[in-house]
């Protein structure tokens, strides 16, 4: 079984490129997705969360405020590597618990929307590497109004992540996005046929 990875920035249209290769028949596996699940109330990895960050990232229902931790986070870089050294591991876990199951099955190929590939050197979980892109001002402009963020939260996010120039020196395949969303299903039918 081949496991596409697609990254790319934040905002950059991975969500979007996902639901479209979903029309095509692709099974995605949404690493944003099991970081959410991984830190459920009760998940071990909500208690290390709380140990490290204390009670004061909880909701009143003991669930995780995940504006009041990515405000922390995104101001402080020891913090983020922090949460991602308590995160990530038991997301990679999922994932591989996950790609295993699709190849039981007898998938031939899954797509990993995995947004930090890159930064966290995840090249040997896949096979290929397909990277979204948008230049700076789109990606600002669509994070902002997404997300509902200053121009200042937006930035910080941005700069937390790999730059774009490296970003395009280590895909495979890299699409650009700054068009319409029916350029962007034009792009990835080409592909996701090809591949
Ligand atoms: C800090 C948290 C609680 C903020 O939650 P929030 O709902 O605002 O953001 P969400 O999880 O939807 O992420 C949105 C996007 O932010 C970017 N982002 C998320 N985490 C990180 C990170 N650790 N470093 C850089 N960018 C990140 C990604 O592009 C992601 O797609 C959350 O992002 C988190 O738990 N991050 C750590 C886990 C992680 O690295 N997830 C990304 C893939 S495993
Ligand atoms: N081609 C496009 N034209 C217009 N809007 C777009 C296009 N592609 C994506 N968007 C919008 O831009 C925003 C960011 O896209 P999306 O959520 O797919 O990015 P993402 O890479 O998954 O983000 P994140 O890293 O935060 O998970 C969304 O509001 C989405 O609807």
């Amino acid at each position: 079984m081949k496991v596409i990875g697609l990254t790319g920035g934040i905002a950059s249209g991975k969500s979007t490129a996902s639901s479209i290769l979903r029309k095509f028949g692709a099974t995605i596996i949404d690493a944003d997705l099991l970081a959410r699940e991984v830190t459920e109330k009760g998940q071990p990895t909500l208690e290390k969360i709380i140990k490290t960050f204390g009670r004061e990232i909880l909701k009143d229902d003991g669930t995780l405020n995940r504006k009041a931790l990515g405000k922390i986070v995104f101001d402080h870089r020891e913090k983020l590597l922090k949460l991602n050294e308590i995160i990530h591991p038991a997301v990679n876990q999922r994932a591989k618990t996950l790609f295993q199951q699709e190849k039981e099955k007898g998938k031939k190929k899954v797509v990993y929307d995995c947004p930090l590939l890159m930064e966290e050197n995840l090249y040997s979980m896949v096979d290929t590497v397909w990277l979204i892109y948008v230049d700076e001002t789109t990606q600002l402009s669509r994070l902002m109004k997404r997300d509902g963020f200053t121009r200042e939260e937006a930035i910080k996010r941005i700069k937390s992540q790999m730059p774009l120039d490296d970003k395009l020196k280590l895909a495979n395949i890299v699409i650009e996005n700054n068009g319409s969303v029916e350029e962007l299903e034009k792009k990835l039918r080409k592909y996701w046929h090809e591949k």
